[in-house]
């Protein structure tokens, strides 16, 4: 195995769209990588977990929300100077709860129209590219 291949890590990522067709974000916490910038909730898949179960976990860990189900919605490999990922977004339209950030992390639910104001990572231009088209 490569380094860069060792290296990478492996993200499952959530795309949350509401009925009223607003997506939830999260900001960074200022000491994370790419602190201070908005995400889409989701973080690191574990050792013998399949990304849905991660999404899951995570979706539940930092946001309080239940996934019933999800969709695969594209996979982006971005290489940072500081780190690799390999991003593994998927779309949840259908869960239960009420979001709350449970890290501490500032949450709110943007309409798509305005999601061209907030900034993000630099590996999520084509997510939002993709969610702005639709
Ligand atoms: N969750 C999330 N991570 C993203 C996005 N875009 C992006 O480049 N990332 C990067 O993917 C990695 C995800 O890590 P994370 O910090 O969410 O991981 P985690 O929730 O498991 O937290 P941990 O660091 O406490 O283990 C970070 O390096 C982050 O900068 C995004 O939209 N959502
Ligand atoms: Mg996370």
């Amino acid at each position: 195995m490569t380094d860069s291949v060792k290296k990478r890590v492996h993200v499952a990522v959530g795309v949350i769209i509401n009925d009223k067709q607003e997506v939830l974000l999260a900001k960074r916490l200022d000491h994370l990588h790419q602190g201070g910038k908005w995400e889409f909730p989701g973080g690191k898949i574990e050792l013998n977990e399949t990304v849905t179960d991660a999404l899951k976990r995570e979706l539940k860990e930092e946001v309080n929300l239940d996934v019933a189900s999800s969709s695969p919605l594209m996979e982006i490999n971005h290489d940072y100077p500081d780190k690799q990922v390999l991003l593994d977004i998927h779309l949840v339209t259908h869960f239960a709860g009420k979001a709350t950030g449970l890290e501490q992390q500032e949450v709110c639910w943007v309409p798509k129209k305005e999601l061209v104001n907030y900034e993000f990572p630099d590996a999520n231009k084509p997510i939002l590219d993709k969610i702005l088209a639709d």
